[in-house]
């Protein structure tokens, strides 16, 4: 078994971090941290679970550790589900400290030694990990990207084999992207709110890098535009993304493409039997009825007609942050990185 910690664990993707490690056949759940607010107590007696999946008792009596180097030394890899201000320095020094990193937070997200990694999408880019052990580094860091980035790269992924350029996407996010104290009910309920801050710049940039080429140790962006519009709908899970995209291909090419397409591996422990699914039913995915799929590790797809339009949907806390977190983890212990 790989011993593993989760940063941040109390928090809405730390939760779903714990969910996913609390019975993994690999990885053993044995370091939780938080703030200075929740540290030194049970993480049974401090956590306020929220998830609609029950509390795993195995973690109950884990003592939370304050965010530290020390608190995870003997930890093979961590999950880090922090703030991203936090993220920056921590994550750094733990990775240099020797141990491996699986961040969500987008602090490294851009740097140009760091994979911006969605298992399925761009494993070669695992690579980077000897960029960074060549500069000096004992452990790793490996990020996913922004939730709603991984809808549209997941998505893509299965039209890469036709030419595309420009790309506009609109979002409709659900409200637990913001975190648990992030949006007040007062302003969600009855309500659009269309702005949700940086978030428009990440999905402009990251998309590139994930669909990047790496050679020579380097990443070269994918040669297409994203022009973003970000808004917060009240939906608790699930983002759902309209997207528009200037493609050389017809509908029903693109659609047997989305049904065609296979991740170049399987049989992972998080990995869903479809990571793309193509939905034909005229008024799908819906993020209710869809973010479950595959154990809400599935990116639904649906409506896809002239201009060419689609629609892209999935879990954010999960298929968008800890799920693939997890996965990447998973695909790095089958390449001997952990
Ligand atoms: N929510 C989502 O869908 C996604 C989130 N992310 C990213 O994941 C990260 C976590 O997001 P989310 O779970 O929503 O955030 P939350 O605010 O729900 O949780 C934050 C967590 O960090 C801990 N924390 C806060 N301040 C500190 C500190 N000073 N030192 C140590 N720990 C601290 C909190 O502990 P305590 O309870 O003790 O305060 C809590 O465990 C962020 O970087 C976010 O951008 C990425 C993709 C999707
Ligand atoms: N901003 C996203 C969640 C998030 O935290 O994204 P990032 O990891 O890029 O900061 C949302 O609100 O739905």
């Amino acid at each position: 078994m790989i011993n593993v910690g989760v940063l941040g664990a109390t928090g809405a993707v730390g939760q779903r971090f714990v969910q996913l490690l609390a019975d993994h056949p690999w990885f053993n759940l044995t370091t939780l941290t938080a703030s200075e607010r929740s540290a030194g107590k049970p993480y049974g007696s401090v956590v306020n679970w929220r998830l609609d999946s029950p509390f795993p008792d195995s973690s109950a009596e884990l003592i939370v550790a304050p965010t530290t180097v020390d608190a995870v030394k003997d930890c093979d890899v961590v999950f880090s589900a922090l703030p991203a201000d936090i993220a920056a320095k921590l994550e750094t020094d733990i990775a240099d400290a020797g141990v491996g990193v699986c961040s969500n937070a987008s602090s490294h997200r851009m740097e140009a030694d760091v994979p911006l990694m969605i298992a399925e999408v761009n494993p070669e880019h695992a690579a980077l990990i000897d960029v960074q052990r060549k500069k000096g580094r004992d452990g790793f860091i490996v990020t996913n990207p922004n939730c709603s980035t991984i809808m549209l790269a997941t998505a893509l992924a299965p039209l890469r084999k036709f030419s595309f350029t420009n790309i506009n996407v609109a979002t409709m996010q659900a409200i637990s992207g913001a975190g648990f104290e992030g949006v007040p009910a007062f302003s969600i309920y009855d309500n659009v709110i269309p702005y949700i801050g940086s978030e428009e710049e990440k999905m402009s940039r990251e998309a590139n890098k994930i669909l990047g080429t790496l050679d020579g140790g380097k990443i070269t962006g994918a040669p297409f535009s994203v022009s973003a519009s970000c808004n917060r709908v009240p939906v608790i899970d699930g983002h759902t993304l309209n997207v528009w995209i200037d493609i050389k291909a017809t509908p029903a090419e693109v659609i047997e493409a989305f049904k065609t397409w296979q991740p170049p591996f399987s049989g992972l422990p998080t990995q869903p039997d479809h990571t793309v699914l193509y939905l034909d039913q005229e008024n799908r995915p819906q993020p209710r009825l869809d973010r479950n799929r595959g154990n809400a590790m599935t990116v639904s797809v649906g409506r896809v007609r002239e201009g060419i339009r689609f629609v892209a949907m999935g879990h954010n806390t999960i298929r968008g942050a800890a799920g693939a977190s997890v996965l990447n983890a998973e695909l790095l212990h089958t390449m001997k990185y952990i």
